[in-house]
């Protein structure tokens, strides 16, 4: 992906947006001009959101985030609504383009304690953006949590004050907003939780820095959305014979068990691979046999029989983990399939199997140099990286960062906002899904979607994203009552919607 044509994928922590700016004034355009266009696009989307609004309340910060509030609070104005504004402390003691737009500002500014939130239809928070560098404390976290209570409708500058655009995490006190307008690009702080439920609809405004400076920042971090994959996903109308859109296994647990490889199973079929067989220990072939029809079935009793059948090198893609127990056979089981440097996706217990020995597995993965994905909740990723996720201080992003350089492979870290990491640095926060998703069976077709996508070839890093994304967007289209078994049915529907197709 180049990045001129990041397709608006890129995020920018608050470092990587001061970069965008200065390289921006450096190139010409004034820190003042930024400044008001950043206003205008947000006193615009206000007016489009709330067109009935007539009293608006605005809170200005001590930062160029309070600057933008009174360039708003001044186009507002002129725009004929009654505006009211309230600030953190003396605009005297404002500098830069703050200063210079708070000088503009042609009303009265008030004490920040002297707001009576209910007589405004909608505050607009100027408070803090990139700039929130600590807890917000009091008494300015009591005029948010008053104004929370009155009920009245946030638009947010940059970033709902108190969540911190680096990690989403709320610092303090945080307003919930109907609409934040951001610049540029997006923040992580956007998409990882709690942040992203704090945000409201996000608007991102254009205010005259030029996409070319990314070429000199080089993002690593992206909003999991199709822009980011879309050149790497598998093409099957160029491929004419199913074994070249590659043959995926998935090993079954026993007899009790078994169900949660077959929805792997067929989740990797629909996503399109070639051939999908389930690999069963002699006690469950009955149970999968009497269940299986397009999805093949091999025995497979122990690790040397494994060994054998890894003799055939068109099995290209493994899924070791759903329902598959515990202990020596999954440790045995994966290092097999990664000293054959076949794709492997490891899951549920096939990473809980590590918990005692996770140098073994990292040391296998760096030496087979295949791909492979690891796809732990929090609990498994605590089992497999106890020291950082113990890290009180990192974000999400941060945790699954260190893990993926740590393994060596992609690693998915799920949850609402699951993140996927490379171990070279890049990482995508993803968006799609719903709470339904928090169903038995859900991770089991996670892995299966991202084997069948690693069958096809298509690289670690974006066969994982990929599938992060479709397996949520195919519960969007389910909605409620969704069960795991609904989902592979609704791959086709999620592939149609990425072709273009209707
Ligand atoms: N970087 C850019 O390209 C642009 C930035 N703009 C605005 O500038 C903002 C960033 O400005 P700043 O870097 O000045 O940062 P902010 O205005 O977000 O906040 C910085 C100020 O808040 C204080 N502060 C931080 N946390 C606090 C807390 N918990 N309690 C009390 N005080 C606290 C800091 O000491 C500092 O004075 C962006 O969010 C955006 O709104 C826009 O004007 C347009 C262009
Ligand atoms: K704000």
């Amino acid at each position: 992906m180049s990045i001129e044509q990041d397709g608006g994928v890129s995020l920018l922590d608050p470092r990587e947006m001061g970069e965008a700016d200065r390289l921006t004034i450096a190139g010409g355009l004034a820190g003042v001009v930024l400044m008001d266009n950043a206003g205008r696009a947000v006193a615009d989307a206000l007016r489009r959101s709330f067109p009935a609004a007539r009293r608006i309340a605005v809170l200005a910060g001590p930062g160029n985030n309070g600057g933008d509030g009174y360039v708003v609070g001044r186009l507002l104005r002129e725009a004929g609504l009654t505006v009211a504004l309230f600030s953190t402390g003396d605009p005297a003691s404002l500098k830069g383009d703050a200063a210079r737009a708070a000088a503009r500002y042609p009303g009265p500014v008030e004490a920040l304690d002297a707001i009576v939130p209910g007589e405004a239809d909608v505050v607009v928070d100027a408070l803090f953006g990139a700039g929130l560098d600590r807890p917000v404390s009091e008494p300015i976290a009591a005029v948010m949590r008053a104004t929370k209570a009155a009920g009245v409708p946030v638009v947010a500058v940059d970033l709902p004050s108190g969540v911190s655009g680096a990690s989403g995490a709320v610092l303090g006190e945080a307003f919930s907003a109907a609409l934040t307008v951001t610049f540029f690009r997006r923040k992580p702080g956007h998409l990882l939780q709690p942040g992203r439920g704090r945000c409201g609809r996000v608007v991102v405004a254009d205010i005259g820095i030029a996409d070319d400076v990314l070429d000199t920042i080089r993002p690593k971090t992206f909003a999991n959305e199709p822009e980011l994959w879309a050149e790497a996903r598998p093409d099957p109308s160029t491929d004419g014979h199913k074994y070249d859109r590659g043959h995926a296994v998935v090993f079954s647990g026993g007899a009790t068990t078994s169900g949660a490889a077959r929805l792997a199973a067929m989740a990797a079929l629909r996503a399109g691979a070639g051939l999908v067989t389930v690999f069963a220990p002699p006690s469950a072939l009955m149970v999968n046999a009497a269940h299986l029809t397009a999805i093949m079935l091999k025995r497979c009793s122990d690790a040397s029989a494994l060994q054998a059948a890894l003799e055939d090198a068109r099995l290209s893609a493994f899924v070791l983990g759903p329902g598959f127990g515990l202990g020596e056979p999954a440790r045995d089981y994966a290092l097999a399939v990664l000293s054959a440097r076949r794709a492997l996706v490891l899951d549920a217990d096939g990473i809980t199997a590590f918990a005692e020995a996770p140098e073994t597995l990292f040391a296998a993965i760096r030496a087979a140099g295949s791909p492979v994905v690891l796809t732990p909740h929090q609990g498994e990723f605590a089992r497999l990286f106890p020291d950082i996720a113990a890290e009180g201080n990192s974000s999400k992003l941060e945790k699954a960062r260190q893990a993926a350089e740590r393994a060596g492979c992609v690693v998915v870290l799920k949850g609402a906002d699951t993140v996927i990491a490379a171990p070279d640095g890049r990482a995508a926060i993803n968006a799609t899904g719903t709470p339904y998703l928090a169903t038995a069976g859900s991770g089991d077709v996670l892995s299966g979607v991202i084997a069948g996508l690693l069958a096809q070839k298509t690289p670690a890093f974006e066969a994982a994203a990929a599938g992060v994304w479709m397996h949520g967007r195919a519960a969007e289209l389910f909605g409620p009552g969704l069960i795991a078994e609904d989902l592979p049915g609704l791959l086709p529907k999620v592939l149609a919607e990425l072709s273009g197709a209707t």
